[in-house]
């Protein structure tokens, strides 16, 4: 079963079968797994072995959950988050999740046990106000009563997330809008309870460490510094052709900067201290929290071919002095 991205008729897949077994709904939802998940009885457990008469359990006991049961389900449901986690962060282009961005992403999970009791005159009852979930992700399962509606885009047309038999429905939410740039919108969603029967959900809302600074992804921002680099260093070393990539440069020298010349060397030297110092740059940002500014960053290249080429060509130093004099 593939990755299925939107609600009803709109959803389309955004991951084939055969690299995810989740399957999406209102935003997203996943259905292998708990093939018996079906309230009342909720929790598999281990091997199926535990069946909880979820529904029963929270009308009856209300405030006195099983914490085990949740725990089971926490258990269960966790490496099922990290899943649709990966394929969402793929999807904005972040190829890496390591400890430290999951502990931060989603490292304060909450489970909440919703009861909507019936209600003779639906429009009188509360149910849950329109509103977007703070979360990161928020992952639902809700039994098959329905009510559960999703806003389309600003407009007033709201869409009923019809329960799907062993789905969960999985909820964009705040924070995963902020960190993607609005790639990813959380949306507005709603409930209505019903006239005749009480309805259960069960939400896992997948919250950000406390201290996690949240913040759009450098994956999801226009990244303009080497072109701004690039753009300077090119001017630098008197290049009029228009390239504006670095891979553009690396075409051109490879073509037109072969020879031996100085001028060849300089130009060679000055297109492999850029890439260098923009690598240098980006892991200073990643792993040490530094910003160098793009000034700081032609600065140190200029240095670097400057000191170059003067241990290669001390006698023609004169020659490009216009080079050092832009240091
Ligand atoms: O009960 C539901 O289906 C949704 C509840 C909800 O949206 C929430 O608690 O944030
Ligand atoms: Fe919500």
């Amino acid at each position: 079963m593939g990755l299925l991205c939107g609600i009803g008729h709109q959803r389309k897949e955004i991951l084939p079968s055969s690299s995810a077994s989740l399957k999406f709904g209102t935003s997203l939802s996943v259905r292998k797994g708990l093939p018996s998940l079906q309230l009342p009885t909720l929790i598999g457990g281990s091997q199926g072995k535990i069946q909880v008469a979820l529904k029963h359990m929270i009308i009856s006991d209300r405030g006195a959950f099983r914490r085990h049961q949740v725990l089971e389900y926490m258990n269960w449901i966790k490496p099922v988050i990290q899943k649709l986690l990966e394929a969402l962060l793929n999807g904005i282009n972040v190829k890496q999740i390591d400890e430290v961005k999951e502990s931060a992403l989603m490292g304060s999970p909450t489970v909440t046990l919703l009861h909507y009791p019936k209600c003779p005159d639906p429009d009188l009852a509360a149910g849950a106000g329109p509103h977007s979930d703070i979360s990161l992700i928020t992952v639902l399962l809700q039994d098959d009563v329905g009510g559960l509606y999703v806003r389309v885009s600003e407009g007033d047309k709201w869409i009923h997330v019809t329960p799907i038999k062993g789905a969960l429905v999985v909820n964009i939410g705040d924070v995963l809008q902020i960190l993607s740039n609005d790639r990813y919108k959380s949306p507005e969603h709603r409930v209505f309870v019903n006239g005749s029967k009480d309805r259960i959900s069960v939400l896992v809302f997948v919250n950000p460490s406390s201290d996690a600074i949240i913040g759009p992804l450098h994956e999801v921002m226009e990244c303009n510094m080497t072109k701004q680099v690039w753009l300077q260093i090119k001017k630098w070393l008197c290049i009029t052709r228009a390239m504006s990539t670095i891979k553009s440069a690396l075409k051109y020298i490879k073509k037109e900067a072969r020879g031996t010349s100085w001028q060849s060397r300089a130009k060679r030297s000055a297109v492999a201290c850029t890439v260098y110092h923009i690598w240098t740059a980006r892991n200073r940002r990643l792993f040490e929290g530094t910003i160098v500014t793009s000034d700081g960053i032609i600065r140190e290249i200029k240095t670097q071919v400057y000191k170059i080429m003067f241990s290669l060509y001390p006698h023609v130093l004169g020659q490009y002095e216009h080079l050092a004099l832009g240091l």
